[in-house]
């Protein structure tokens, strides 16, 4: 992230390397790559990237690297309120600062729900660091009970998704919710709730059966990178074996890398290790969230991409009388964010940080806890209208 000059308030930007997470690598912070285009076409879903030159990070672009990872999870100032020091109170005044271009959910609560007045919101949730809080076990996310029962009884009321950039079956582990909509890798696994029948004009579903017997519907826009991602896996699991604290996640169609428990002298290492496995693959792409650096299919999908794709299923695109509100705290969901703010399909997207940045969100909210306070005041305003 790059502290911004020439403002009184420090905002972090979340546009390093990637302006369009999709389309285009910024060369400043991701490795070499050359105008030579990768093309790759699955499901309709065509996408162009610049592709690497040579692959080796040099001195300059391992900086650059490492600028990046170093920023990718700033760990926000725990403010102690009995003994609040001058740069507490600097960093205090520079978040209300911010919040005036992105409004609390919370405290603006009134002014979104008389938008949402007459008009059927669906809700999508981003799983860590919005549902969950971030720790350093990426196994160990849980979501508290509190708010599983949040997210369940907001569900009773609005079609509710949750979209991760995990795998389908992790999240759903993570979750155990069966009624809700859950969309993992970055949206390119998605599953509607048990016994829940979902069509899109566009994309084919497969039937399955969940773990209780009930059929699901699956739309998999990736399918085809199985294989090359299994390999990569294993390369990626193989290649950084040596360095300690690196964890390698299979998300099945989307691979994540770790470095949160990593000493910061060894994260160039694992840009290294990356970059050295995921140069010969052009189908590819290479963009990082908090403390992890993230592979997936070079395909036209993101999680702006699953959120269109699933209000269409549910017939909800398009409509006068729907509101949808996208909550979630990293670089990924800002393709939802943007989706909801310039696309047909007119919402929120509500950011959730405790530290100020540039964001495609409307609105915003300090962390999970707010997010919490935030499904809570939903309720209560559906049941209040009877
Ligand atoms: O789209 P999300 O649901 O937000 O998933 C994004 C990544 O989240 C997880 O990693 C992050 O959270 C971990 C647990 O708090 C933390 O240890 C890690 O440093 C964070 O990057 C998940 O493990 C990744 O696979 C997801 O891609």
């Amino acid at each position: 992230m790059d502290i911004k000059s020439g403002h009184s308030s420090p905002v972090m930007t979340d546009s390093p390397q990637i302006s369009n997470s999709r389309l285009t690598v910024r060369q400043s912070r991701l490795p070499p790559y050359s105008s030579a285009t990768a093309v790759s076409q699955n499901n309709n879903l065509l996408l162009t990237v610049p592709r690497k030159k040579t692959g080796i990070i040099d001195d300059v672009k391992a900086n650059a690297w490492l600028d990046a990872m170093i920023a990718s999870s700033p760990t926000p100032a725990i403010v102690n309120k009995d003994n609040i020091s001058s740069s507490d109170a600097t960093t205090d005044m520079t978040y209300r600062e911010w919040t005036v271009k992105y409004p609390s959910a919370l405290t603006t609560f009134e002014k979104i729900m008389s938008v949402a007045k007459g008009k059927r919101i669906a809700l999508f949730l981003d799983y860590d660091g919005t549902l969950s809080p971030i720790v350093e076990e990426p196994d160990a996310a849980y979501m508290s009970s509190d708010m599983r029962t949040a997210v369940q009884n907001v569900a009773k009321y609005f079609p509710t998704a949750i979209i991760s950039g995990r795998s389908r079956d992790k999240v759903y582990e993570f979750v155990g919710l069966s009624e809700l909509y859950y969309a993992g890798s970055h949206g390119m696994d998605i599953m509607s709730p048990a016994g829940e029948s979902l069509n899109h004009k566009h994309l084919s579903r497969t039937v399955s059966i969940n773990e209780q017997g009930k059929d699901v519907n699956l739309f998999q826009t990736a399918s085809e990178f199985l294989p090359m991602i299994d390999k990569v896996f294993c390369s990626l699991v193989e290649s950084t074996k040596d360095i300690k604290g690196v964890k390698v996640e299979d998300n099945r169609f989307c691979i994540s890398v770790h470095y949160r428990n990593v000493e910061e002298k060894n994260w160039t290492l694992v840009a290294q290790c990356v970059d050295d496995v995921i140069r010969t693959y052009p189908k590819l792409r290479l963009t990082y969230g908090r403390k992890v650096l993230e592979i997936c299919p070079v395909i036209d999908w993101d999680k702006g991409k699953a959120v269109t794709f699933l209000l269409e299923s549910l017939g909800l695109n398009n409509c006068e009388d729907v509101l949808p509100i996208y909550v979630g705290d990293d670089r990924t969901d800002e393709d939802a964010f943007k989706v909801l703010r310039d696309g047909p399909n007119h919402g929120y997207g509500v950011l959730v940080s405790a530290m100020p940045k540039v964001s495609n969100a409307f609105y915003s909210l300090r962390d999970p806890s707010e997010v919490m306070e935030f499904l809570k005041a939903l309720v209560t305003w559906k049941r209040s209208l009877g």
